[in-house]
This record gives C-alpha cells, structure tokens and sequence, in this order.
C-alpha cells in the first residue's frame, strides 16, 4: 500500500541556491512527522514543496500513491487536498470563528457546514466559542481556531509551519502535546515544521534533521537524543559537552573520566582519539568516586545546581546535581559518568 505522503531524492532550487537536495522522507496515515533543523536549513522551503508553491527541480513527491510533484509534473495547490498552518495563522478578523471554521466548506449543504464546523470546535475545545471573533480569543486559542479551520475540508495531509512560534514557550509545549491528541484521535497525517527540538519531541512520531538543505538523520526523538550519529545532532540536539580523549588502555580507556569499554562503546585502539557527548544528566554527583572535577561555574536552578566542571586538561562538562549539593567555585566536586548513555561519536 502506498505511503499518505513519499519524498523521493527531492531538490528545490532558487536560482542558484539549493535550498533542499536529495531530500527522502515518508508518512503512513496517521503519522505525524517533523522538519527539524536552525533557520535556513530548508524546512519551510519543502513544505513549500508539499503544499505545490515551489516547483521541485528533482525527485518526486507523492501523496496517497498519486504523483503531485515532480520536475515535469506539478498538480496545483488547490487540487492536492492538503491544509495547512502558518506561523501567522491569519484568521479572518471580520469572520465569526464559526465562519472561519467554515470558511473552506462553502459548497457543503448549509446544515451539513454547520455539523461539520461545531464538530470542529468540539474537538478543539472551543465549542462554545463560535459566535465571537478573533480579537476575542486568546493567542492560543486563535491557534486552535487555525487548526479547525485547516482540518474542516478533510484533507489528505496537514502542513503545520512553526504553528506555536508566536507564543510564549509553556504554552507552546501544552499546545503541541493537545495538537499531537487531536491529530491522533482523527487519525490526521501531518508534517510539522520547527526550530525548537521541544515542541518536535512533544509532538512528532519522527523527526527529520536538516541542515544547509540536507538530511542529517532521520530518527526517532529518543534516537536523536541518545544516539546522535554526527556531531551535527549531537550538538543541535538537547544540552551536551562533546570531548574529544585519548583511549588508554584495554581496561580503562578513557581514565579522565572513568569510562571502561563495553559491549556499546567498543574498544578503541589505546591511543586512539575518542569522541564524546555527555549530557549534563549524565554526570551524576557521587561522594564516592575518584572522579574529582574543578567546579568553575554554577548556575542556581531551583531544584538543582548546574555545574561547570573542568577536566585535568581543561575541556568542560555539565553536571546536573540537586540543589543541595553546594560545592563552591574552585572546589572539586565527585562524580560519576553515567556511562549507559555516553555516546561515541
Ligand atoms: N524565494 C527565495 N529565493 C531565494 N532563496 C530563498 C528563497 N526562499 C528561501 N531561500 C533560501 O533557501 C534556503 C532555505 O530557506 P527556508 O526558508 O526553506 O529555510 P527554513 O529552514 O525554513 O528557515 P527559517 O527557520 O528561518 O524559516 C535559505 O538559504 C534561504 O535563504
């Protein structure tokens, strides 16, 4: 059975600029994917491409099985039955938000809109909203009102281009994780696009990293995190200290900070450079361990302390620790490296 939504060895180009190259993804129905990468790198520009407002220079874009982009080929945006959502999400401010709602159902039976549009802000949490406008709903309920709005024709596909970007960031996440039940409860394939890993975690099935128009790796939340395979996402990705170390021995191979080989690490040739990320979580505070690290910094977090520590040789980690380890500056603090989740690169 074919995919709701294929990409195959996708290019767009402006001009000169190459703004995504040989760019592969896939959805099956229901799935919600994420383009997830800094500014620039190309999302809202294959988004662009799904929607048909660029034209590929290579590959195709199908949907549902169908043909929609390809260099020769190109169905209009209007006949690929895909909604979208934009940053902007420009609500008709003269239109009630039922007849927002409504907006795209014009040549739907009068009571069957009316069925459709009620059922909508049912789902959004805003059924008894219909009557005001705009102006009277909040940031994030206007946002939901867009939702509703791009989900009333039914279409094969929802595009949603950094669609909380305008709001504050607590709410962002509540609204991703709320966006995400809708979704899910219709069984809606969509394409999120966004620079903000939290809001990609919270709402995305899988998540496609870009950078500088290509494809860095295509994984799952939990892999990014854990198992970067570039320094790339090792860096774009959460909080992190990447050290480069030298290998010593069979045994214990990277003494700085206590690691031995093991079934994931590997053994490295004593001697060999290692490369590698430690999350902050990941240096654990142990009164018992020889691992003594120079605190050069901390930041007061509330429930923690976060650390900065200095290796012998001077390249720093973070350190997570409750606030009720108070180590000074200057002072060594004990830790232990949580070696389960260090990651090689
Ligand atoms: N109309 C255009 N003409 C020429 N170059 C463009 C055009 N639109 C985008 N670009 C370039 O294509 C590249 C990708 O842009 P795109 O808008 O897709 O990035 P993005 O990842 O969505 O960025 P942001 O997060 O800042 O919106 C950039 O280098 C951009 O400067």
């Amino acid at each position: 059975m074919p995919r709701q939504l294929e990409l195959q060895s996708v290019s767009v180009n402006y001009g000169d600029v190459v703004a995504a190259k040989d760019i592969s993804f896939g959805l099956g129905a229901g799935e919600i994917g994420c383009l997830l990468g800094p500014s620039g790198c190309g999302k809202t520009t294959l988004l662009r491409a799904i929607a048909g407002f660029e034209p590929v220079s290579a590959g195709s874009i199908s949907l549902h099985g169908e043909l929609i982009s390809s260099p020769s080929h190109n169905v209009p945006p209007e006949q690929r039955r895909v909604g979208m959502v934009f940053q902007d999400f420009a609500l008709f401010p003269h239109l009630s938000i039922e007849d927002n709602v409504g907006f795209g159902l014009r040549t739907l039976a009068r009571r069957e809109r009316r069925r459709r549009v009620e059922e909508l802000l049912e789902l959004v949490g805003l059924g008894d909203f219909h009557a005001r406008f705009p102006h009277e709903l909040s940031g994030g309920q206007q946002q939901r009102v867009a939702l509703a709005r791009a989900l009333a024709p039914e279409p094969e596909i929802i595009l949603l281009d950094e669609p909380f970007s305008s709001l504050d960031s607590a709410l962002r996440e509540t609204l991703a994780v709320e966006v995400r039940a809708l979704l899910k409860a219709r069984n809606v394939t969509a394409v999120l696009v966004t620079h903000d890993q939290h809001e990609a975690f919270a709402m995305a099935d899988s998540i496609t990293l870009l950078n500088e128009g290509e494809i860095v790796q295509s994984d799952s939340a939990y892999n990014l995190y854990h198992h970067p395979r570039t320094r790339f996402a090792a860096a774009f990705i959460g909080d992190g200290a990447l050290l480069t170390l030298t290998a010593a021995d069979d045994k214990q191979w990277l003494p700085e900070i206590g690691l031995s080989p093991d079934s994931e690490t590997g053994h490295p040739e004593p001697g060999a450079l290692v490369q590698v990320l430690v999350r902050p979580e990941d240096v654990v505070y142990d009164p018992q361990s020889r691992v003594q690290l120079t605190v050069l910094r901390r930041a007061f977090r509330g429930a923690e302390f976060l650390y900065t520590l200095a290796l012998p040789d001077g390249q720093q980690v973070q350190c997570l620790a409750s606030s009720q380890v108070d180590v000074a500056t200057g002072e060594a603090l004990p830790v232990r490296f949580n070696q389960r989740h260090i990651v090689l690169l």
